[in-house]
């Protein structure tokens, strides 16, 4: 298990972090989500040793990967030869050295590629080298800042396979991102952080029954304002209404049995499921968060 106990950072007077404690199960993805300049990267270069100075203490049992959010290659080299740069400052030589260099250029796709120089590659393939170059050494802990940044899906999807690769070999993954869906579908625990402070932390499913109720969304010619009058929440959204209700399963009878008596046939009607986005702006608001400093 990954500790981190009341870390907090400064650069000059803005405190970046605030008494940040976290706990992250070995073996599972941990999502830590965040709006700009919530601290993520400060927290993630602490724990990767990249930051040195800070308040507080935590505790990596074991060997680490860090792929950081700024793509740290060499443009003048080729794939091959940054992977060996990594791999020889992780200590490895030799045929071992040759054989991680040989499996991580299969895993992250670039077999094909290893031989040119990385000032001819794309976006995504710099990413996927980017990653590639954290896992030389077989870590057991893998921090992912924002690894998904400016690539096409095509790469996206491949570094998916890659997180999911990983998981089942039984790494433990730190992946920080703003995209809610993309931590939702990968990872299995998550933490919020806002302004330097982890609002929630836990398991995403224990989180989503917890917080995020599932409305019901309905659209139809002749689906009124009137219809909703009981109900407390209700918002208008793509041409129809999402109903926020305490049983949302009742709500969907009752909608149900009023298009029947009315002779309404609705063209959307259905349970929309909570989501992390949701218990998200519910923790923390939807002001923007611009004029707190941007990206680094
Ligand atoms: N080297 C630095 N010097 C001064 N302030 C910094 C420095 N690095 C980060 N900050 C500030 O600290 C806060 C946290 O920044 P950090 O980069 O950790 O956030 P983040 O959540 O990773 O943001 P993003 O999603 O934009 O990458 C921000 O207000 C940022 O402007």
């Amino acid at each position: 298990m990954i500790r981190v106990e009341d870390v907090s950072k400064h650069y000059g007077s803005k405190q970046a972090l605030n008494k940040v404690e976290l706990h992250v199960p070995a073996g599972v993805c941990y999502g830590l989500i965040g709006p700009n300049g919530s601290g993520k990267s400060t927290l993630m270069k602490i724990l990767a040793g990249v930051i040195r100075e800070y308040e507080g203490k935590f505790i990596v049992p074991g060997s680490l990967g860090y792929v950081p959010q700024e793509i740290s290659l060499e443009e003048t080299l080729t794939a091959f030869d940054n992977l060996r740069f990594f791999g020889k400052i992780y200590g490895l030589t030799g045929a071992h050295l040759a054989g991680r260099i040989e499996a991580v250029l299969a895993a992250i796709g670039l077999k094909e590629r290893a031989t040119d120089k990385v000032n001819t590659f794309s976006g995504g393939m710099k990413r996927r080298l980017n990653i590639g170059c954290a896992l030389l050494h077989e870590p057991e802990f893998v921090i992912m800042d924002e690894p998904t940044v400016g690539v096409d899906p095509q790469s996206r999807r491949h570094i998916f396979l890659l997180v999911e690769q990983l998981k089942r070999q039984g790494t433990t993954i730190i992946y920080t991102s703003h995209h809610m869906e993309e931590v939702e579908s990968l990872c299995d625990d998550v933490a919020f952080i806002d302004r330097g402070k982890i609002v929630e932390q836990g398991s995403i499913d224990a989180l989503l029954r917890r917080y995020a109720q599932s409305a019901v969304f309905i659209k139809g010619e002749g689906v009124v304002r009137d219809w909703f009058e009981l109900v407390e929440r209700v918002e208008e959204k793509d041409g129809g209404w999402l109903v926020h209700a305490e049983e949302p399963l009742e709500t969907l009878k009752q909608l149900s049995m009023r298009c029947q008596e009315e002779k309404i046939s609705p063209t959307q009607l259905g349970l929309v499921e909570a989501r992390l986005e949701d218990i998200f702006f519910s923790l923390t608001g939807t002001d923007l968060r611009d004029s707190e400093g941007g990206d680094e």
